[in-house]
């Protein structure tokens, strides 16, 4: 067999510590870093510096085009127009992985990783994303897009692994400064506060100014900074202090509001996906045992999934959902574990 593969190399612990396993596993190891956005070629620099210090090549591949109209734009356009995007889910299943295959293909090299911490299995001929031993690092979530083209090439060496052994790992290499790196923190693009990028981002005459908070009956409640700015399942930084705890429930673009409601009004029985992606349809629609995820952590409900006559999936929550919020994704799970597919919420 074929022992080539090209890495994603982000400068991180993660994918620094999957260009040594590959290695140990015997693979010839080619290095790619992204550059994503402009973060001055600092990600490039410290994966160059590894690879050089591994043996193994590296070079940089400029995809700050791509990223831009793949990624950030959706990303801003889905805000304005008061939806909420996980922009890691766009990225990965869109760009990256995508553009590593090709990246990979054009190299005549066979096998594409991540320093992702999922798994991958086989079952009846087809490949599924399991979830990684380390349950608190697990990044299956944002890779139901991926089609079986990609699946069958990955190699995902840090699904073994938990991060404390990744770390560890790397320090008994000698890697001191790779053992110690910081996790990152949030999107890559805007890795603390969304709503800061937007206002860097995006024209102010884009921006629709100051609307309303209504509550569940259409009573005004108090003035917000603008639709984009709020998420459905928001409680924090409303800038509203009632004498109750309040969520956002809805947003209305065309007319600036945004209703605010208690917990209990934001649970749902039922959603609908477009643009979903599924290994195989027959391991899921009309099928128990079938668990959704809307968020990266701390959630999982039972769920039946059938498809509509336009397309679309209907999922009916057998546990109600709160917070359910249009734009953001939905990951489909059996009871193994293996991430079955996924879709956008309408
Ligand atoms: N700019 C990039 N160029 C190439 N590959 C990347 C880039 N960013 C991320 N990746 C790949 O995708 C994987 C997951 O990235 P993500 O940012 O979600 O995780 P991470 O935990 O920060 O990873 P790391 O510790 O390797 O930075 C990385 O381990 C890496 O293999």
């Amino acid at each position: 067999m074929e022992k080539r593969v090209l890495l994603g190399m982000s400068g991180g612990t993660d994918s620094s510590v999957a260009a040594m396993k590959l290695q140990d596993a015997g693979y010839e190891v080619t290095g790619v870093t992204l550059r994503l956005h402009d973060d001055g070629g600092r990600d490039a620099e410290e994966a160059a510096r590894l690879a050089d210090r591994l043996g193994i090549e590296h070079f940089e591949y400029d995809a700050r085009k791509a990223f831009e109209a793949q990624v950030v734009r959706y990303f801003t356009e889905e805000y304005l127009t008061g939806r909420t995007l996980v922009p890691c889910t766009v990225c990965n299943n869109r760009l990256k992985w995508p553009l590593l295959a090709r990246l990979a293909d054009e190299r005549g090299i066979s096998c594409i990783a991540t320093g992702h911490y999922v798994r991958k299995v086989c079952r009846d001929g087809r490949w599924y994303i399991a979830p990684a031993a380390d349950a608190d690092k697990d990044q299956s979530f944002f890779l139901w897009g991926l089609k079986q083209g990609i699946l069958k090439r990955m190699l995902l060496p840090m699904g073994e692994l938990t991060k404390a052994e990744a770390r560890a790992y790397a320090a008994c290499r000698g890697f001191q400064r790779v053992a110690e790196k910081k996790d990152s923190l949030g999107v890559c693009f805007c890795p603390m506060d969304y709503r800061a990028f937007l206002r860097r981002a995006v024209s102010p005459e884009l921006l629709p100014g100051k609307g309303v908070f209504l509550d569940e009956n259409g009573a005004f409640l108090g003035w917000h900074e603008g639709y984009p700015f709020y998420t459905v399942g928001q409680r924090r930084g409303l800038g509203i202090h009632l004498n109750r705890a309040v969520y956002v429930k809805e947003i209305c673009r065309e007319r600036n509001e945004v209703v605010l409601a208690p917990l209990a009004s934001l649970y749902r029985t039922e959603m609908w996906l477009k643009d979903w992606n599924l290994v195989d349809e027959t391991r899921l629609l009309g099928c128990g045992a079938v668990i959704v995820k809307i968020r990266y952590r701390k959630q999982a409900n039972r769920c039946l999934v059938s498809r509509t006559d336009d397309d679309r999936l209907h999922v009916r929550l057998l546990d109600p959902l709160e917070a359910v919020a249009s734009g953001q994704a939905a990951a489909f799970y059996d009871a193994e574990g293996l991430l079955l597919g996924g879709g956008i919420i309408l």
